[in-house]
């Protein structure tokens, strides 16, 4: 098999060697003249115009331009170089012999040689679509507004590394079983990895779903969601690259070490880091400066520590759809109310109450300030036209200072104090101007109505990752933030939070237009290791892919002492990467107090994510996966509720290989009992 395709991959290695030639040639002229023409306009810098220095300044961004767009094709290539194409499918178009079948050869990038003939197809070319669609037999692709229909005749699995060929895989199969479970049998990397080797259908339809205004991919841990959501964005770069940029691409993440390890899918993918936000980096941006906030993930560590105590409390009691629909009731019956029921005269026209509280209707779907501007034109039109062009009018600015006089509330601070009254007076805690998170979003809905708020209106595509975590006020929030496309992801079983947050019912409230699609394989955990984790899932379906490993292992400790023993022990292993996943801060500053061999701390403060050992708390490892995990500690105590299942169904779906549960002999964790109810 390999040898049949010796001929085609020399000739395409020769190819890219040959444009690669080129290219840096190229690089090196335009580095040249970008250099001498910035030394020439250092020497002759006073006997230059203002104009000459324009023409050059502007010569010189092109050459920078060119020279940009180069170096990047370069780099390319010289990845092709090392691993050209992954997969060749053959297709015989409808009404054409066996003959004429069209081999077509698929890699991470597109390349043409001298000739233009295309040697290897960009993954996300319509062509391409078809490796991932169909197993051998009928098929077709959609390209230019047209439907090519065929036969798939052959299908191949290509592995290339460093200019050689390693294996060449015939198969009837979409995807190769063999090379899914070579790829899932590696250890863990520092960064995410690329999937478009073996992207699995289910996971390439939402990848190249255009159709979706509002996307929303719940799926179970380990199911590629987030990979899935990254090759979705190199997708949309590639099909609309005329009109989407990659810096117009908004991505909110959990926290910054998740950005750290998400951040080279997209180079890998041949297009521009995105860079991610945390929801406390977008907030700062979204309130007004005077004001300060708890950040989320300092509120949120204090609501794992005390899931039932008072933050909790108010948190929760803002966290559901209901919530919204209070404040938007409230907010809908302030309309009638905001204006006081009185008559103005303004330069001896009198505008009776009733005509001022229907034109302050009439513009409800704009916030009360903009209202009061537009009800100011409108006494202009009335005044001009009563007067008759006589005497002076009052300014526009009189005219808004007296209407403004007249509202109710002053303020959106006012409003929201007044509308958490109607819910409960303890629900709000707010102390040198700082807000506590769970009145941020709120807050802001209501200066949304008030007098609106900052948009990302430059923003072409959002993508939000664990949507589970966020709440439907939050999102009803978002949604204005960016009116654009949006992806959003998550699993309503990792449920972070102790109380109920968003759902699908209420996705379907806020964000209308929406595609809902479910991912119910894993891919991430050893078949093993997904059956262990299941159990501790609240709802829904999970399918571990059959790649077999170690059983997860029960251990029971006497003593902390003999658990620190243990876990110490277990750190001599040949994983890349080993996490001890905490349940809150408090648990982790007690095993590192007692530790005794080295470890890296990943929690707020880290930015990178490092491989080695790591000891974390459930919040933090979220999102991540490593080779080995070991959750310490498992006691009745501390994992005794519903909300703590959930935890540790975060915690165990972080394991990729190998997964030990350290338990307190004494006094077990109910929720370990296959039997519980
Ligand atoms: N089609 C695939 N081919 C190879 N690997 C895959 C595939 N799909 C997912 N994976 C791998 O599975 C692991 C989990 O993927 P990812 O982190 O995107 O899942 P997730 O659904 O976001 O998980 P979680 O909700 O637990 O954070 C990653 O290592 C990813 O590379």
């Amino acid at each position: 098999m390999k040898e049949k395709e010796l001929p085609y991959f020399s000739e395409t290695l020769s190819s890219l060697k040959k444009a690669y030639k080129k290219l840096n040639n190229e690089v090196k002229v335009q580095d040249k003249s970008f250099k001498d023409l910035q030394k020439y306009m250092i020497d002759y810098k006073s006997e230059l115009d203002k104009f000459e220095v324009y023409d050059y300044q502007q010569t010189l961004s092109m050459i920078d331009k060119q020279g940009y767009a180069q170096v990047m094709e370069l780099e390319q290539v010289k990845k092709l170089i090392y691993s050209p194409y992954f997969g060749r499918f053959d297709f015989v178009y409808e009404g054409e012999s066996l003959e004429d079948a069209e081999p077509f050869y698929i890699g991470r990038y597109g390349f043409r040689d001298e000739e233009g003939t295309n040697l290897i197809y960009d993954w996300r070319a319509p062509v391409c679509n078809m490796y991932y669609e169909f197993e051998l037999g009928q098929a077709y692709y959609e390209a230019m507004e047209r439907r090519f229909v065929g036969n798939i005749i052959n299908k191949r699995q290509i592995k290339i590394e460093n200019s050689q060929i390693q294996y060449v895989i015939d198969s009837s199969l979409t995807i190769q079983d063999e090379v899914l479970q070579q790829t899932l049998n590696e250890q863990a990397n520092d960064k995410m990895k690329t999937i478009v080797t073996s992207i699995q259908r289910e996971q390439n339809k939402i990848v190249r779903n255009e159709s979706a205004y509002n996307m929303i991919i719940q799926g179970v841990a380990g199911s590629g969601k987030t990979a899935v959501a990254l090759h979705r964005i190199a997708y949309y770069l590639y099909k609309y690259r005329d009109t989407l940029r990659a810096e117009r691409i908004f991505i909110l993440s959990p926290n910054k070490v998740f950005g750290d390890y998400i951040s080279s899918v997209l180079p890998e993918l041949g297009e521009q880091p995105i860079r991610s936000f945390t929801i406390d980096e977008l907030t700062v941006n979204l309130l007004p400066a005077a004001v300060t906030f708890t950040p989320f993930e300092t509120e949120m560590k204090e609501i794992l520590s005390n899931p039932t105590g008072p933050l909790a409390q108010r948190a929760k009691q803002k966290a559901n759809y209901a919530f919204v629909k209070r404040l938007q009731s409230f907010l809908s019956d302030l309309n009638n109310r905001l204006l006081k029921n009185e008559s103005i005269s303004i330069a001896d026209v009198k505008f009776e109450a009733d005509y001022l509280q229907q034109r302050f209707n009439q513009y409800r779907n704009e916030p009360v300030v903009m209202r009061i501007e537009l009800m100011v034109d409108d006494i202009i039109q009335v005044l001009k036209s009563k007067r008759g062009g006589e005497g002076k009018l009052p300014s526009k600015s009189e005219i808004k200072n007296r209407l403004t006089k007249r509202l109710l509330y002053k303020n959106p601070f006012e409003i929201y104090k007044v509308f958490i009254k109607t819910l409960d007076e303890n629900a709000f805690k707010f102390s040198k101007k700082n807000f506590e998170f769970n009145d941020v979003y709120p807050y802001l809905y209501v200066q949304l109505y008030f007098k609106g708020i900052k948009t990302y209106e430059l923003v072409q595509h959002f993508v939000l990752d664990e949507m589970q975590d966020y709440t439907p006020i939050q999102y009803a929030v978002l949604a204005k933030v960016f009116e654009c496309k949006r992806t959003i992801i998550g699993d309503f079983s990792q449920a972070l939070l102790p109380y109920e947050t968003i759902s699908k019912e209420a996705f379907q409230e806020i964000l209308p237009k929406l595609e809902y699609v479910e991912l119910t394989t894993t891919y991430r955990s050893s078949y093993e290791i997904g059956m262990y984790a299941k159990k501790f899932m609240r709802t829904g379906e999970l399918d571990p892919i059959a790649r077999h490993g170690k059983e997860p292992e029960e251990i029971f400790y006497r003593s902390i002492d003999d658990m620190i023993g243990i876990l110490q022990g277990k750190l001599i292993n040949h994983w890349r990467t080993t996490a001890i996943i905490c349940k809150t801060e408090v648990d982790l500053q007690f095993i590192k107090e007692r530790m005794t061999v080295p470890f890296y701390i990943l929690d707020g403060h880290t930015e990178k994510f490092e491989t080695g050992v790591l000891l974390t708390t459930i919040q933090y490892a979220k999102g991540l996966e490593f080779d080995y995990v070991i959750v310490p500690l498992v006691d009745a105590g501390r994992y005794e509720t519903d909300f703590d299942q959930g935890l540790l169904y975060i915690a165990t779906t972080r394991a990729m290989h190998e997964l030990t549960m350290l338990i307190d002999h004494s006094n077990p964790s109910k929720l370990l009992r296959s039997d519980r109810a």
